[in-house]
């Protein structure tokens, strides 16, 4: 039986997930590290409002286990050392150098955690594939670790994440499957699917705990990231019919839904999908595509990517138009700027496309997310505009508190769903704007009729 693991990265899935995994094997020690000092220190503040990633229900869970069997260290070589499983969270982003450039997964810090464990490990392991990865790394890190001078045994298995932000302690908790992907087919495999599965075994069912061969796994880790943003792009492909049409996308992903073959979940229309993976893991499926040849295969998961990108310019191009196609000097509040509400993560959030644009077109902004950092956003908007810092200074203002921030401003435009805009009161929010006043509901969450009935010119999605 297992008695200690690493997991190196602590980020959004290292962190809630040993987290859980702590909480549910309180025989094992659980210690993730990570080779940035600042998020550890966060991991291990006092102040359980400070720690790096916010999900609903996790505070709780890490004020429980931290010290007891949960610990974050920078101690990287330690921590391989002692563990008999080791678990790679690292980040794997698309890579913006070189071969692939754009497309293809960045895995220098997967292969880099391999040479580490391969230099530094005394004992055997079992290696866990956490991070999304190209189907075949496993084979990649096998070679690499192949290379120990340690005279150490190394068992490899995939298995992926399917967690999704806001939702993650939940989704952990209560999984719909673990995958496990190893080599069934030996006995030192069997060994090592068997010692993971007793770690999920002590909270998920045995019927949940899916076992494939380390390829299949890997895959369907991709494949299933690819068909949620397929959905979403779908739906928001008929939102703009929809608009065209006087059909009402709600209505639609309503009647649709009721299909059990089709299901309603994933059928919201919206401003675009973010978030670090979906656009990421469909490039990498698109160039893996592409480098066996596939084009069609690659052409055909692309368009799902360029429909996300359209849906994103498509809503910021409407805010221009329907004011009368100028936003310049007019003040636009930006409520939301997390990719999804219930996360800190803003990554590819549609926010940041949204914001630029606007800003492009001269507008003033002014955003408030409950809990995206002022820095944060900053951050984003730096990094992916031509502006120089100082203008770009000039241009925005972020809120901490909604509270004043409606002032003499023009429009509203809704792009995180967070509960609290929706209880917002917005009849003493018209009066204190500019007339007449837009709301442009970027993820449909305002009954249409209610907010027009108050004298807000609305505008939602796909209808
Ligand atoms: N964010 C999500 O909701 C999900 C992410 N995934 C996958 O999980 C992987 C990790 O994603 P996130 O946790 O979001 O990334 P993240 O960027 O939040 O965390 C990764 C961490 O790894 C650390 N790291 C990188 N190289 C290291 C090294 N050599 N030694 C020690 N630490 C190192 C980084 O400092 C960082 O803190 C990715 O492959 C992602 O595709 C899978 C499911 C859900
Ligand atoms: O590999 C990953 O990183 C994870 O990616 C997604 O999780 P996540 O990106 O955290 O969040 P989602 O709930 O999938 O939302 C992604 C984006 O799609 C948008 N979305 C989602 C659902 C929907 O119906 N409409 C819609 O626009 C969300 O607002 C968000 O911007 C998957 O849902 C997880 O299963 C997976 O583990």
């Amino acid at each position: 039986m297992i008695k200690s693991i690493c997991c190196i990265g602590a980020g959004y899935v290292g962190g809630p997930t040993m987290a859980v995994i702590a909480l549910k094997n309180p025989h094992i020690k659980v210690t993730v590290v990570d080779v940035n000092q600042e998020r550890i220190n966060a991991w291990n503040a006092q102040n359980l409002d400070k720690l790096p990633v916010y999900e609903p229900g996790l505070a709780e869970i890490i004020a429980q286990m931290r010290n007891v069997n949960l610990f974050f260290s920078t101690q990287v070589n330690e921590a391989i050392q002692q563990a008999e499983m080791i678990f790679i969270s690292v980040n794997t982003p698309t890579k913006t150098y070189g071969l692939g450039k754009g497309m293809a997964a960045d895995l220098k810090y997967v292969e880099l955690c391999a040479r580490q464990i391969a230099s530094v490990a005394t004992t055997n392991k079992i290696v866990v594939e956490k991070s999304t990865l190209p189907v075949r790394t496993a084979s990649t890190i096998k070679s690499i670790l192949k290379q120990s001078q340690n005279n150490v045994q190394f068992e490899i298995l995939s298995n992926p994440e399917f967690l999704a932000e806001g939702t993650a302690i939940n989704d952990l908790l209560n999984p719909d499957r673990v995958l496990i992907g190893g080599d069934y087919h030996t006995p030192e495999g069997k060994n090592a699917i068997a010692a993971l599965s007793e770690i999920y075994k002590n909270w998920v069912t045995t019927d949940k705990i899916i076992t494939t061969n380390i390829w299949s796994s890997e895959l369907s880790k991709l494949t299933a990231n690819a068909f949620l943003a397929q959905r979403i792009s779908s739906i928001n492909a008929m939102s703009a019919i929809c608009e065209a049409t006087e059909a009402n996308i709600d209505e639609v992903a309503f009647a649709i839904g009721k299909d059990s073959r089709i299901g309603d979940k994933f059928l919201k229309a919206s401003v675009g999908f973010g978030g670090s993976c979906f656009q990421k893991d469909i490039l990498n499926l698109v160039y893996i595509a592409q480098t066996f040849g596939l084009n069609e295969v690659a052409d055909y998961w692309q368009q799902v990517i360029s429909m996300n990108n359209y849906q994103k310019s498509r809503f910021a191009r409407k805010i221009v138009q329907e004011m009368f196609n100028t936003v310049s000097g007019k003040k636009i509040v930006l409520l939301g700027w997390a990719f999804k509400k219930d996360t800190n993560d803003s990554r590819e959030s549609a926010a940041i496309d949204i914001a630029n644009y606007l800003i492009e077109e001269q507008a003033e902004l002014h955003i408030y997310d409950p809990k995206v950092t002022a820095q944060q956003i900053f951050t984003d908007l730096e990094k992916s505009t031509t502006i120089p810092q100082e203008e770009l200074a000039t241009k925005i203002k972020i809120y901490n508190h909604p509270d004043t921030i409606f002032q003499q401003a023009h429009a509203i435009v809704i792009v995180t769903e967070w509960d609290q805009f929706k209880t917002f009161n917005y009849t003493n929010i018209k009066k204190q704007m500019q007339q007449p006043a837009f709301i442009f509901d970027g993820r449909n969450i305002l009954n249409p009729s209610e907010i027009t009935q108050i004298g807000f010119h609305y505008i939602g999605i796909g209808k």
